[in-house]
């Protein structure tokens, strides 16, 4: 460090630099409320590496079939993707409404999500336009609810080494931003129909540790397991840079969840991705609705060190 740099510290407070380069290169849609950086190069040489890393796979319980990636992303960039991703996408805090025994209630997702893609009957041209997967002809605007977003050069980038990984495609990219350990996902299974049969979900985790918790659902007995068909539940501390892919039978027929967690996370909280493939335009439409809704845009405010509504009139 020079003598005047070291001066300038000295007496300025420092303010932390970010730990990656922008790129100049964009992703936009007229569906972004602002367009998406490209991923920063050095990132992305790096990422490569990750294509010589070798999962493990998980697969000593009663239809479980895991493939656990410790890490997936290298440690040496990890920071920079968490730090990148908590910034530069959109967020939002999706308010549903649901019907519990003839009274509807209001559901707050806990925690921020965003989403990219489309089912596979439709795709992105090259100028953004959804066409029909056979015919490549525009689809018909009403054909969806919702207004699919295509997945942004950032997250292809990563669904393609995911892809080489695991052997399986995807069409669809989830983004969790859990904020503190108030921010969870309560016991579910991601089998919905519009997944098809046995589906793969490849699920990463940046930023703070948190645990993932698995069970299976209740089995009714059988000739195999008569009497008590107890399975023991699992619990994986999801560090940075992991990535756990669920497949085979593990949709159908265990549930997972991320609980709340007492306790700090040194402020900076924790992202999940998962990349999925839905095959019917219902699953489209489903993702859209829980994952964007109808509500406002949040984005990450670096000098506040916390989600923000965000508003068009922002610099972008
Ligand atoms: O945050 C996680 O690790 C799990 C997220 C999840 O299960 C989901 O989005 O379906
Ligand atoms: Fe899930």
């Amino acid at each position: 460090m020079s003598k005047r740099r070291a001066i300038d510290s000295f007496f300025k407070p420092s303010v932390k630099k970010a730990k990656y380069e922008l790129s100049s290169q964009k992703s936009q849609h007229p569906t972004y409320p602002f367009p998406i950086p490209y991923l920063p190069d050095l990132i992305q040489q790096s990422l490569n590496t990750a294509s010589v890393v070798e999962g493990t796979v998980i697969n000593d319980q009663p239809d479980l079939d895991l493939l656990y990636f410790q890490p997936f992303i290298p440690k040496d960039i990890h920071q920079a993707v968490f730090e990148f991703l908590r910034q530069e996408l959109f967020y939002y805090r999706v308010q549903y409404t649901i019907n519990r025994g003839g009274v509807e209630t209001i559901i707050n997702t806990p925690r921020y999500t965003t989403v990219f893609g489309v089912d596979t009957t439709s795709c992105f041209g090259e100028n953004g336009k959804l066409l029909d997967s056979e015919t490549k002809k525009p689809i018909l605007e009403n054909r969806y609810k919702c207004r699919p977003r295509p997945i942004p050069q950032c997250l292809s980038v990563l669904k393609k080494i995911t892809e080489e990984k695991t052997a399986e495609t995807y069409n669809f990219c989830l983004v969790n931003f859990y904020a503190d350990g108030n921010d969870s996902i309560s016991y579910h299974s991601d089998d919905e129909r519009f997944l098809g049969q046995n589906p793969a979900i490849a699920s990463f985790s940046l930023g703070a540790k948190r645990d993932f918790l698995m069970k299976h659902k209740p089995r009714p007995p059988s000739k195999d397991h008569p009497a008590k068909p107890e399975v023991k539940p699992l619990k994986f501390t999801l560090g940075p840079g992991e990535m756990i892919l669920m497949r085979g039978r593990t949709q159908s027929n265990w549930l997972h969840s991320v609980p709340k967690r007492a306790g700090g996370e040194g402020g900076q909280g924790r992202i999940n991705i998962t990349f999925r493939k839905a095959l019917v335009k219902g699953g489209t439409e489903n993702y859209y609705q829980y994952n964007v809704g109808s509500g406002n845009v949040f984005r990450w405010n670096a000098e506040e060190k916390k989600m923000g509504e965000w508003t068009a009139k922002e610099s972008i």
